[in-house]
This record gives C-alpha cells, structure tokens and sequence, in this order.
C-alpha cells in the first residue's frame, strides 16, 4: 500500500506546555485511526497536518514531499478537512456555499455547482440545498462541512472527530462515506473512542498526553491487548469482597454490586469465587467474558489493568 502522508517526530508547543511530543505514524490508503482521550493532542496533530498549526520540531511528508518546506502549500489542495467543531457562514444556502467554495479551489461555475451537487448528494443534504446554514441542525452543519473536503477528489481527508454531533443514521452513512474515500486515498480519522474504529480503519495510531503508545493494524493491537479475560461477581458485600480478592493477589474495580478482575487463566475463575465463597461474601452471580476492546484500549493508555477495571463504563 503506499504511504499517503508520514508524520515523523513531530512536536508541537503552546507556550511551554508541549501538546504534540514527538508523534509519528504514516498512513497508507484506506482508513487510518487517530484515537486518544480528551486532550490526547488528536486536534493538534491534525491541525499540523492541514497546515492550521506551525510544528515546533519534526517533518509531515506528504506524497513525497516535506510540507514543512516553501511552497508546500500546493499539495494542500489534495487534502480535504473537517475540523472538530466547524463554523460556516450563516447566510448562505448549503449549495451556494459549496458552489462558492469549489469557485475559490479554481473550479468553473459550471464544474462547481456539478461537484457541489453531488458532494451534497454525497453527504445527505440534497433535499436541504436550499437551506440557509443559520436554519440548520447540528447534524446537518457538520454533513455541510463534511461535503466541502470532498467537493473535488483528494489524496488525503482528515477528519477531526468526525461522528461528533451526528444521528446514529449520519454515523452509519459517513462510516460508509469515509469506508469509500478510503479506497482511492488515506482517511485520517480522529475519535476518543477504539470501538468506533471497529470494521472501519485497519490501522489505528493510539496518542496519548502527545505521544504515540500504539501505531499499526487495529487486528495487531486487538490480539496483543485484546486477549483478556474479566470476571465479573454479583455480591452482598463488595468492600469485602474487594479486600478478600485483594488479599488473594487479584486486581479489582467495583461498581453497582459487582466486582470485577482481570482473570489469567479459567481455572483463576472458580479459584476466585471459592476464595469469596469461602470468605463468608454471598455470591449472586459470575459472569466469565473476553476483555472488550474499549477497556484494553484503557488498558494501553493508562498502562496497567487495574486502570481498566475501575470503569464501570466500559463493561
Ligand atoms: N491553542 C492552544 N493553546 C494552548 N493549549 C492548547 C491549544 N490547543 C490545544 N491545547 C492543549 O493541547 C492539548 C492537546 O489538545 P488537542 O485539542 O490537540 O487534543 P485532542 O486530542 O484533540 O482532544 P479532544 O478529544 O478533547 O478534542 C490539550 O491539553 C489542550 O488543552
């Protein structure tokens, strides 16, 4: 597959705080991943990228050539953008805007009013091409904006946290939108969640407080840290539960009546809920299951199971 884009080692300061610290990753055709909690420096990366933001160190190759080196800026015309959090201007209708837009990217008239017709049918908003950007939803601002980074074709489209705002329709129709650039160029797609990646990238870069913990195939990551295996108990007396579990060599979370550990082999199961048992702590019910993809992505960033264990959100 060859490379689209490659950052190498780029860092990127505000002031004296270092949000980017020396992230590299390349991104071949089809999908590519770019996945960190909030502040993970996801938007920052980005905005290097697209040239909204000036690294302090590193180089960003794209095509072959140093975007970072005088007049680079041509290539950026072979990249289209949707920023996390978009503002258009209110008073145009989503089809002049478009129109406009393609006019400034060196279109014809005629060519910009074809290509924005059909990003707008593209995108979902032909019905609502008349509209005024001041009428209209969240949802349809963010279809808007996604339909101007594709009004002509590129070799790359970044898009920051794309989902964001959208109706579980919008999300199903931009995975397949994003599934369908990606086969004649590189999608750089942020999100803070693993599990939106899931049958959409096939490489994933994971960042974390702006360094890379993770770069390379979703399939590679799910088989190094997906692996586990999570026991979770039903009690009378979590706390108890918990120091018992704790005296016995076990890290655990607790929530809502449950504990739940990260279990080595089967046979640490029943020896766990013996040891309960045991304990004189009555056990409701146990629940053996695979480690989801979301918690071992907890796992990655933070660094340590126990990490994991103590969201009750990733169950
Ligand atoms: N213009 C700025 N000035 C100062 N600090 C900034 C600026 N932009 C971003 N930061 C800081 O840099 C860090 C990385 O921010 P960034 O927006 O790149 O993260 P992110 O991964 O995109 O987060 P989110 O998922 O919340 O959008 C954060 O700590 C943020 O507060």
């Amino acid at each position: 597959m060859p490379v689209v884009l490659e950052v190498r080692g780029l860092i990127k300061r505000y002031g004296r705080f270092v949000a980017v610290s020396g992230v590299g990753f390349s991104v071949a055709r089809g999908v590519h991943g770019l996945v960190g909690p909030n502040g993970a420096g996801k938007t920052t990366t980005m905005k290097c990228i697209v040239g909204l933001a000036v690294p302090d160190a590193g180089d960003i190759v794209f095509l072959g050539e140093s975007l970072l080196a005088r007049g680079a800026h041509r290539l950026r015309k072979l990249m289209g953008y949707v920023a996390e959090m978009p503002v258009l201007p209110e008073n145009y209708t989503a089809e002049e805007l478009l129109v406009e837009l393609a006019m400034l990217e060196g279109l014809s008239r005629s060519d910009a009013l074809r290509e924005a017709r059909r990003a707008l049918e593209e995108v979902g908003l032909w019905e609502a091409r008349r509209l005024r950007v001041k009428a209209m939803s969240k949802g349809m601002r963010k279809r808007l904006y996604v339909a101007q980074a594709i009004l002509q074709p590129r070799e790359l489209y970044v898009l920051d946290e794309p989902f964001t705002g959208l109706d579980p329709e919008g999300v199903a129709e931009l995975r397949q939108l994003a599934t369908r650039l990606g086969r004649d160029a590189g999608v750089l797609l942020s999100s803070h969640l693993l599990r939106e990646m899931e049958d959409l990238a096939t490489e994933v870069t994971v960042i974390y407080r702006g360094s890379v913990v993770y770069t390379g195939s979703l399939d590679q990551l799910r088989s190094r840290i997906g692996g586990g295996v999570v026991l979770e108990v039903e009690v009378d007396d979590v706390a108890r539960a918990a120091k018992l579990l704790a005296s016995k060599g076990y890290k655990t979370s607790t929530y809502a009546g449950r504990v739940k550990l990260r279990l080595g082999s089967r046979e640490e199961a029943a020896e766990a809920i013996a040891a309960l048992v045991e304990g004189g702590v009555k056990v409701y019910s146990a629940v053996r299951r695979t480690l989801s993809l979301e918690e071992a992505y907890i796992a990655l960033i933070v660094g340590k199971s126990s990490q994991v264990l103590s969201s009750p959100r990733a169950a």
